[in-house]
């Protein structure tokens, strides 16, 4: 089968800044995420994590090489496009959660739906079916400051994921988290998987990583190594009767 990738990188560059002060943050970066994987992106402080997760997610430009999402190449989009795309089809958890403190949980999770276009009701019927998705739908009309940190944090991956996102990323996501909570993100990003995304994952930890299909390690803004795809059950029957 040859589907098409929800996220292909080819020799993707970043350098930030220039002249003496140039960081290369990224190096040649081959990389493809396919629908249904979760793929971690793991190694040490400055190799390029972030850099690689913002590429991915549309919020940065590679100096070099090409990205494409869903079959989209980033590059020949207009800055609305790009804004376009990133409220479809990319999802986003960081560790931060702005809510908007004046808008309830509903209103919050549905706006990039409303920013889009979409009818109230539409956007109001796919933020309920987010929050259930985070077990939370009966806060639908709470605001912010009637919600627990952890609410909050999770109300918010409703919101980054609202919608049909086909590649959803998160950033260090357990890092500012309580346990459950972060046990939850991995939970909703996989499940996303599961259902047909494609999906990166920064993470710190061994233990978030395996949740992921596959690990590339990253080192000086290089792909240094990677596990291979799980394997298949045809596989390990070949290798029982090898
Ligand atoms: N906006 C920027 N301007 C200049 N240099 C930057 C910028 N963003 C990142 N860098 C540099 O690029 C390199 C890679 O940074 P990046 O944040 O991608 O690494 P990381 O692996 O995510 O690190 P950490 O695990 O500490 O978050 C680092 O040397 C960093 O200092």
């Amino acid at each position: 089968m040859s589907e098409q990738p929800i996220l292909r990188m080819r020799g993707v560059t970043r350098i930030h800044g220039t002249g003496p002060q140039a960081v290369h943050a990224l190096r040649g970066i081959d990389l493809d995420v396919a629908r249904g994987e979760l793929v971690a992106v793991m190694g040490p402080s400055g190799s390029g994590k972030s850099t690689l997760l913002n590429l991915a997610s549309a919020l940065d430009t590679p100096t070099d090489g090409w990205i494409t999402v869903d079959g989209v190449d980033l590059s020949e989009l207009n800055p609305a496009q790009i804004a376009r795309i990133r409220r479809r089809k990319i999802g986003v958890v960081f560790q931060d959660f702005n809510l908007i403190p004046s808008l309830t949980a509903g209103e919050n999770v549905s706006l990039p739906l409303e920013l889009d276009g979409l009818s109230v009701r539409n956007a109001r019927a796919a933020a309920l079916k987010s929050l259930e998705f985070v077990g939370l739908p009966e806060l639908i009309d709470r605001y912010p400051d009637a919600m627990s940190g952890g609410q909050q944090q999770r109300v918010a991956i409703a919101r980054a994921l609202v919608g049909e996102r086909r590649l959803v990323a998160a950033d260090e996501p357990t890092g500012a988290l309580d346990t459950q909570t972060g046990e939850e993100v991995l939970r909703v990003l996989r499940e996303r998987c599961d259902d047909g995304a494609g999906g990166l994952l920064v993470t710190h930890d061994a233990r978030h990583a395996a949740w992921a299909d596959r690990v590339i390690f990253l080192r000086d803004g290089q792909v240094v190594d990677s596990t291979g795809v799980a394997a298949q059950p045809e596989d390990l029957l070949r290798g029982v009767g090898a």
